[in-house]
């Protein structure tokens, strides 16, 4: 009868390897115990018969599940086994069922306590020792599968968080990025005491470029323009991102005024070197931009909206100048003090 049990339940339940680590002092019983696991389909009993034994045994071979004895030879017994399995594994779960002699309340309480899952009085009948087997695999197989699925919708919200800060058009950051970017760039550079450039730049006659040769050109012409960003930026930390419909900004960490002047200029020879025809501007035949610069060592009193709104004012004088062109207060303040010199 009990093997017509074993046979249909091993058959059923343990297809794939299952081990279990048997901690027993009694020779014989751990025998019996052994060949009870191996028939309900146990693929492999590490044995121990002592605390040191167990939990050597334990870190070596990670076990599926953990059979555990109380009364241990020498002075540390099941409950400080299961405290140090426990130890053993942060973050992990190894099924532990304490198999002891001893039944009492007491004894069942400080078990759970020390760290058991579940609690068997011996002797333990086969039909029962199988069932436990059964019960402590599904838990296991649930809380896998649960580790699994928190792995996999970590990455699923890693990779949505990705998409929510990119620009479908250009695949430069979004605003959504940039300013989340801009926040936590302000905050290294003001603890690292370091200078931070903001760019903000702005399409000349982008209207006049739509009107003459189509929205669908235009968003090819922001295309190219937001490669050109891409290109430019080769620090790792630099980002390029589209701020607005044809407005794009740019954040250059660790950048002080002489060093965002040289990336200006290397950006306006880069979109000239593309050529991108603008038949409508009256700049003359192809697209150029403005740009408003800020460069400051960010302090208490620095934020994201005071520096975008100095490179904006920045960005309002670079047209008004007369456009293609890149404007810093800063570099104004440097000039003059130049020539005061
Ligand atoms: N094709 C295309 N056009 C866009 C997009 N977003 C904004 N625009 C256009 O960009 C143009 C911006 O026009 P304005 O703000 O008048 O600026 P501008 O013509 O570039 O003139 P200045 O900035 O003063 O040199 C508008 O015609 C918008 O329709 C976009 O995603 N695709």
């Amino acid at each position: 009868m009990t093997e017509g049990l074993f046979g249909t339940l091993s058959a059923t339940t343990l297809h794939e390897p299952f081990s279990v680590l048997l901690v027993e002092d009694d020779a014989a019983l751990r025998g019996v115990l052994a060949a009870q696991l191996q028939h309900a389909g146990a693929s492999e009993v590490l044995q121990a018969a002592n605390a040191d034994a167990a939990l050597q045994l334990f870190r070596l071979r990670r076990p599926d599940l953990v059979l555990l004895d109380i009364c241990l030879p020498g002075s540390q017994d099941g409950y400080w086994v299961a405290q140090r399995l426990r130890e053993a594994e942060p973050g992990g779960w190894t099924p532990i069922i304490f198999l002891s002699g001893l039944g009492g309340d007491l004894d069942v309480w400080r078990g759970i306590e020390a760290g058991g899952d579940d609690y068997l009085t011996k002797p333990v009948t086969a039909t029962v020792l199988v069932a436990k087997l059964r019960a402590m695999r599904r838990l296991r197989d649930m809380r896998r599968r649960l580790v699994q699925l928190t792995e996999e919708l970590h990455l699923a919200n890693q990779k949505l968080n990705e998409m929510v800060e990119v620009d479908p058009l250009t695949g430069l950051v979004n605003r959504r990025g940039f300013d989340r970017m801009l926040h936590a760039e302000i905050l290294a550079a003001r603890r690292d005491g370091a200078p931070l450039t903001l760019m903000l730049c702005d399409l000349d006659h982008f209207k006049r470029y739509n009107d003459t040769l189509g929205h669908v050109q235009g968003d090819e012409c922001l295309r190219t323009v937001g490669r050109v960003l891409h290109e430019v930026c080769v620090r790792p930390r630099d980002v390029a991102a589209r701020y607005g419909g044809e407005e794009f900004a740019l954040i250059l960490p660790s950048t002080p005024r002489s060093g965002a002047m040289t990336f200006a200029r290397a950006l306006g020879r880069l979109l000239k070197a593309r050529t991108i025809t603008h038949p409508d501007s009256p700049l003359g035949q192809v697209l150029t931009l403005s740009g408003g610069i800020t460069t400051c060592v960010p302090d208490d009193s620095t934020s994201a909206e005071s520096m975008l709104m100095r490179a904006d004012e920045a960005l309002y004088a670079a047209k008004a100048q007369g456009r293609d062109r890149f404007f810093s207060f800063e570099m104004q303040m440097d000039t003059v003090e130049q020539r005061q010199l």
